[in-house]
């Protein structure tokens, strides 16, 4: 059994919860959806409110009491993968874009129809999302937390690893803050993967605001050994193209 968190436990993880059926994401209730979004709304009036001591204290006990509901019946882990309509498998409970974690950003990954096998000959496909953020991401006044800028570009770039084929972890994610990033405003978010060295995959990425690009990110992306290992026997198991690159 290995150390958590080594690759092998990573990647026996990830077979364990990819291998067997995914359910596609149009089989998540529409309750439960609309639970994700009382809560983001939750958490939006809890930072705006300007009410008094006596409905803030109500207001906590009913949320104890929804939080009570919620904990009668708990998963074991908070990775769940679901199947989108476009083929990718993603991450429900994951913060990024995560539809079933209030706690993400409202970001809506647009179809990727071109994504490559994860694995296959590796090409750079462009990732874009549609995101607004609340006044629960704000940082300095007026404009969103460096944080959360750094969450949207993380999971972007991250996402356009996997749709060129070779995913990996976040090693490095340098982020360039051009300009103020609002909230309450609809934000482009762009992403794509530009080469590989071995097992490390970089992209690139920024966010747009009504046009303008508010941060750029360059990110580099780590598959685990055994993960790149398997890669390279399946590449060698294919009949060789014409044009074979490295796998
Ligand atoms: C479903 C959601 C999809 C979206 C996902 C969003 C992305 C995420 O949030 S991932 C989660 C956050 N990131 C992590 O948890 C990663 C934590 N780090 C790790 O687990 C390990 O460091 C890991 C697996 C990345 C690499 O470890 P390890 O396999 O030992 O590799 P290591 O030998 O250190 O480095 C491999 C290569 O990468 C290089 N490298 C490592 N970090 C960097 C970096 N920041 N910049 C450039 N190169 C780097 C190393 O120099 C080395 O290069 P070479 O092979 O040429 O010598």
């Amino acid at each position: 059994m290995a150390e958590p968190g080594t690759d092998t436990d990573d990647f026996a993880a990830l077979e364990q919860l990819i291998v067997g059926e995914i359910p596609d994401v149009t089989s998540i209730p529409d309750e439960a959806l609309d639970l994700v979004e009382q809560v983001r709304d939750l958490v939006e009036a809890t930072v705006l409110t300007d009410v008094g001591a006596d409905v803030r204290s109500a207001a906590a006990g009913l949320v104890a009491q929804a939080t009570e509901l919620l904990k009668a019946a708990t998963h074991p882990s908070a990775v769940r993968f679901a199947r989108t309509p476009d083929g990718r498998i993603d991450q429900l409970a994951q913060a990024g874009s995560g539809m079933l974690n209030p706690q993400a950003p409202r970001m809506v990954i647009r179809p990727v129809l071109d994504a490559v096998d994860v694995g296959a000959e590796p090409r750079s496909v462009e990732v874009v999302a549609d995101c607004v953020l609340t006044a629960a991401h704000s940082g300095p006044p007026g404009r969103a937390h460096g944080g959360v800028v750094a969450t949207l570009l993380d999971h972007l770039l991250g996402i356009a690893t996997s749709a060129a084929g070779r995913p990996g972890f976040t090693a490095g994610l340098e982020i360039r803050y051009r300009d103020a990033t609002p909230y309450d405003v609809p934000l482009e978010v762009r992403a794509r993967w530009t080469h590989r060295d071995g097992r490390k995959s970089f992209a690139t990425g920024e966010i747009l605001a009504q046009g303008r690009v508010t941060a750029e990110a360059t990110g580099v992306f780590v598959a685990p050994r055994d993960m790149q290992a398997r890669w390279q026997r399946d590449a060698e198991a294919r009949p060789e193209p014409a044009d074979a690159g490295q796998a």
